[in-house]
């Protein structure tokens, strides 16, 4: 997906300053030197993702095509016949940047197993399919509505990596308590971006049952949520303010999810500043 539709820290200080520019402008100021430099700082806010879009990696066959319909696809219909459980937005997927970021991180670690908890419409899951090995590499994603699995499973067909691909539809708690039953082996890699609030429980279900194995990669999206986990004033924030409305249960939640994390002596962590944050979360040992 191409960085314009991303929510991030950025983009809350880009609405920010616009919101400021305009109020500026209303009341007739004119100070140019002032009115520029907010006008460079939002360029250097908006500015910053389409540039690692464009220095970065594109990724493999067939990921563009599957951007693509995830950008265009109408989503609309398909909640209004109950095929998908929630209003969806092009906005959820995590794109080529972040994608292509997931799978070098699986290929520098020679990661056999994956997990994506939230798979949406797979452009993560096919850019790491690609780079897992072809003998016994896996990578299984859950997802909630099967419509999305729909939706995907051609793309990765086109792509070369279906038999990569084991998607398991239903809630991803289910899906995780039936791979402990069945004694499933560890992951070398997982990858959490589901819904938000269950953070904390993926976490702890993960760790507290091997399904990570000793040092094994844990990576978390979206842990900056729009910027609200350390900038808790935003729950404030209006409309004429900020475009994009913050969902200030995520960011409460997310806040604590990172002090539990940071505390935890199993692991080390490194928040990256890519696009929403992402935690680099490696268990020790
Ligand atoms: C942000 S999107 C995932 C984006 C994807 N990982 C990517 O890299 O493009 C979150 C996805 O999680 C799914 N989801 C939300 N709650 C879920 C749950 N309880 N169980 C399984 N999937 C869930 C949503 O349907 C949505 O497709």
């Amino acid at each position: 997906m191409s960085s314009h539709l991303m929510e991030t820290p950025l983009i809350t200080a880009s609405e920010l300053i616009q919101s400021s520019i305009e109020i500026l402008q209303k009341q007739g100021q004119t100070d140019k030197t002032a009115l520029d430099s907010l006008r460079l700082a939002q360029k250097v806010l908006q500015g910053l993702d389409p540039y690692l879009d464009a220095s970065s990696t594109e990724g493999p066959k067939g990921l563009k095509a599957l951007i693509e319909e995830t950008d265009k696809h109408d989503y609309d219909t398909a909640y209004k016949n109950k095929q998908l459980s929630f209003p969806v937005s092009a906005k959820w997927s995590a794109g080529a940047y972040e994608g292509n970021f997931i799978a070098m991180i699986a290929k520098a670690i020679k990661a056999k197993r994956v997990l994506e908890v939230g798979m949406f419409t797979g452009t993560t899951t096919l850019a790491v399919a690609d780079v897992l090995p072809k003998e016994g590499g896996k990578i299984i994603a859950l997802e909630l509505d099967a419509y999305l699995r729909e939706l995907a499973n051609p793309f990765f067909e086109r792509a070369g990596v279906k038999e990569r691909v084991d998607v398991r539809i239903g809630k991803a708690m289910d899906s995780i308590q039936e791979m402990i039953k069945a004694k499933e082996d560890p992951f070398d890699l997982i990858f959490i971006d589901a819904d938000k609030g269950a953070y904390q429980q993926y976490y702890d279900v993960i760790m507290d049952n091997g399904l990570l194995r000793k040092g094994g990669v844990l990576l978390v999206d979206n842990v900056l949520y729009k910027a609200s986990p350390f900038v808790p004033e935003l729950q404030q924030a209006t409309p004429e303010q900020l475009k994009t409305a913050i969902q200030f249960e995520n960011g409460k939640a997310l806040a604590a999810f990172n002090k539990f994390v940071r505390q935890d002596d199993r692991v080390d962590v490194t928040i990256l500043p890519v696009r929403d944050g992402v935690s680099w979360i490696q268990y020790k040992g």
